[in-house]
């Protein structure tokens, strides 16, 4: 089945069931709050498998004038109906094996029996009891669609706990409690589905029937109910409930309900005069009430409160990503006429990520005075006036197209458009992904192979919707057609927490204009070598940031000047004591690893930095440091970090080369040269890193696609879902 078929069954599902959906799972979360406040009264006995229910009977005998009954709760509470010395008849917990009072049996708080009557039937009795049952079988129908779309969306079902893409929150989240609540939620489901299916009578008969007239002839007559054998040998984690005989006559019986059967005992004989065991529906219905309401276990109660509250995420969440993805193509239909547009711009997306920079794209070239028509490459059909096609499109499943690129193919081949067309493929993807950007690549290759379109630029991909790429993109599109773009930054989502710095000190600028700074926060604060730092330099709050080296409890940074760059100045502007105030945000993905002790650290430039960092944190780590600069006075910045670093950590190897000297090596020159040394760290267990320009990160993903190779068993996504290949470029 296709992802979108999933997709619109899981979406219809939980459509059709959502209003019910949400009072089940609403009242389910304050239904699993009673077994957890129950059990805080402390009433609960421990050993119950070593109190006899003769030590039981007798306590409670001894304490009261009448017992009407006793019973074990799940919850290990037990609990009696007897008749006081005031005559009054009353439910209390008892101590089992003195019969002496612990507390009193309280009301049912009003909101619990509210919570029930509506989480069973809605207050609509039979109607409502079945729309119940009927939601407990969707709300399996959805967790199954939903799990089917997760092994989809992940790759496969093995992958499913691999790593989630860098997504918003609400589909981040959906993934990610998905996974986590599955089980639970099935459970949930499945029992709900088998209690009401018990309520319709739609099971066999769960009650017990008793043989009669078991008991032998031999007759024993006991003074005492204590000395009765069955009472003697049974404890009472054997036992559910015990009514007692209303009066000393013979033929008034124990009626005692265990865990697997009944039976009736006379109280003078202590014989058991008939039996009933449980048919097996009455032992699942007993099972699924505890799996489904939490009784007698917290932990279990707990978790079905977090799964019950999950579910209610999981419709808000949904919602979310289904009004997103509505958004984009509503955007669609405030396009002006497809036949006046000099420019077309084709957005193959899924979850709508393309579609946000389709929209900046769109935007820069109608502020450029273009006439822009973009659509989903569904709708292609001939545009009078166009001669620029842009083709921006993700990549699903196994290379295969977005749901709304799926009939571009022949489409495309049957119309012909009246103009020549200069085209560009942007190609969104994901190197977790095996098939990296391969829908963009088989879009590039049909379009070249058509006569009367032209390539402007080469396939650019993009990995994980990085922006600054597709910035960089933009910028080679804008020159290469003389036209200015200015693409549109995306608002930072959340205003990060601000904390004050004081510069510690800051170099001149070295031949690349690059210099270290080396920062200290005022307060003590919790960072790690590879997080970030946000520096805010002017009013506009957009963030500029710069990769942590952690230098015990500084942080250092590597930043090349630019001419107008405005994080950069703002910094080299700032002087040894001077104050300013930035935000360390942790970038858990490029940590380095903390149960791995050899790595090969890749850097080119400024992207030595967190490296120098990591080397200092793991002094006896076998590392093998590869970075590429321009030429050897690049490196003099670093050199004393680095010396310090080689003569305290035998195992760490420098490798250096230089792109305008000597033999003229990029930094993927060293990669090839260590192929044997980056597979030997691979195969124990150790790490890549690679850390500067997306050129330089393109360059070496070849060279180490190359050397992967040699293993079958690895590939590039292999390493990325095992964590052991960490990248963060720019
Ligand atoms: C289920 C699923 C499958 C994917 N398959 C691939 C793939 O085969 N190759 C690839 O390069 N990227 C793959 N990706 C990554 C997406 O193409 C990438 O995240 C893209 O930016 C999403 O764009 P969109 O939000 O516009 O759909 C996949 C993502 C998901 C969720």
């Amino acid at each position: 089945m296709t992802l979108s078929l999933w997709r619109y069954s899981h979406l219809a599902l939980a459509v059709v069931s959502s209003l019910f959906l949400l009072v089940a799972s609403v009242t389910a979360v304050i239904l699993a709050v009673e077994p957890i406040a129950h059990q805080t009264k402390g009433f609960a006995v421990e050993n119950l498998d070593e109190v006899s229910l003769a030590e039981s009977i007798t306590g409670l005998k001894k304490n009261y004038d009448e017992v009407f009954s006793l019973e074990v709760e799940l919850s290990g509470f037990v609990k009696a109906s007897v008749l006081t010395e005031d005559f009054e008849t009353k439910d209390i917990y008892i101590n089992p094996k003195t019969g002496e009072k612990l507390g009193e049996v309280a009301k049912r708080p009003e909101i619990y029996s509210f919570a029930t009557n509506l989480h069973r039937s809605l207050f609509l009795k039979s109607i409502g009891r079945f729309f119940v049952g009927l939601v407990s079988l969707l709300l399996f129908l959805i967790a199954i669609t939903g799990i089917f779309l997760l092994a989809k969306r992940q790759g496969g079902i093995k992958k499913i706990f691999s790593k989630v893409q860098k997504e918003y929150f609400e589909m981040r989240y959906h993934v990610i409690l998905s996974r986590i609540f599955f089980i639970p939620i099935v459970i949930v489901a499945l029992t709900g589905v088998y209690l009401s299916a018990e309520k319709f009578e739609l099971l066999p008969n769960t009650s017990a029937e008793f043989q009669e007239n078991i008991a032998s002839e031999e007759t024993q007559f006991f003074e005492n109910l204590s000395e009765i054998p069955f009472f003697n040998e049974t404890k009472l984690s054997e036992i559910k409930k015990v009514d007692f005989p209303f009066s000393e006559d013979a033929e008034d019986y124990f009626h005692i309900a265990l865990n697997d059967r009944e039976i009736k005992l006379n109280q003078q004989t202590g014989a058991i005069v008939s039996r009933a065991e449980y048919p097996f529906v009455a032992i699942a219905s007993r099972f699924s009430l505890i799996l489904h309401t939490g009784e007698g276990s917290v932990l279990w109660s707990i978790i079905l409160l977090i799964a019950s509250a999950s579910i209610i995420f999981f419709m808000y969440s949904g919602f979310v990503m289904t009004l997103k993805r509505r958004k984009k193509v509503v955007a669609n239909s405030v396009m002006p006429n497809k036949d006046e547009c000099e420019f077309v711009i084709l957005v193959g997306s899924e979850t709508g990520t393309t579609f946000d920079f389709a929209t900046r794209l769109y935007n820069a070239l109608t502020h450029s005075g273009k006439q822009v028509f973009m659509t989903e490459p569904n709708n292609y059909s001939v545009y009078a006036e166009a001669k620029h096609i842009l083709f921006l499109t993700a990549t699903y499943g196994e290379g295969e197209a977005p749901t709304n690129a799926r009939k571009f193919e022949p489409l495309f081949k049957t119309i012909n458009q009246p103009n020549k067309i200069n085209y560009s493929v942007v190609g969104f993807g994901s190197l977790e992904y095996p098939n990296y950007c391969e829908f963009a690549i088989k879009i590039q290759s049909l379009l070249q192979s058509k006569t009367g379109f032209e390539s402007v630029l080469p396939l650019y991909k993009i990995d994980n919707a990085d922006f600054t790429d597709f910035q960089k993109w933009a910028k080679k599109y804008s020159e290469k057609l003389a036209i200015p773009l200015k693409i549109e930054t995306p608002k930072p989502t959340k205003k990060p927490k601000l904390i004050s710095f004081e510069v510690l000190k800051r170099t001149e600028l070295n031949v690349d204009d690059t210099f270290l700074i080396q920062l200290k926060p005022k307060r003590k604060r919790k960072f790690t070598s590879g997080d970030l730092l946000s520096v805010f330099p002017d009013a506009s709050g957009i963030a500029r940031q710069y990769s942590i080296a952690k230098m015990d409890d500084s942080i250092l940074l590597s930043i090349k000047k630019h001419e107008f760059g405005k994080g950069s100045n703002f910094l080299f502007g700032l002087q040894a004591g001077d104050s300013l105030k930035a935000a360390i945000e942790t970038n858990p993905d490029f940590h380095f690893p903390k149960k791995t002790d050899s790595a090969i650290l890749i850097a080119n430039g400024t992207g030595i930095a967190p490296f120098l960092g990591m080397v200092h944190e793991r002094k006896n780590a076998h590392i093998q440091l590869l970075w590429g600069g321009r030429t050897q006075n690049s490196s003099a910045i670093y050199d004393s970090y680095l010396m310090f670093e080689d003569f305290r950590n035998k195992n760490l190897h420098v490798q250096k080369c230089f792109s305008r000297e000597a033999s003229k090596k990029y930094v993927q020159d060293l990669v090839a040269q260590s192929g044997n040394k980056i597979l030997n760290t691979v195969k124990n267990n150790g790490c890549i890193m690679i850390c500067g320009s997306l050129s330089m990160q393109h360059g070496v993903l070849e060279v180490l696609e190359e050397i992967l190779k040699k293993n079958p068993s690895l590939s590039l996504d292999v390493l990325m879902q095992k964590g052991q290949l960490k990248m963060d470029c720019y």
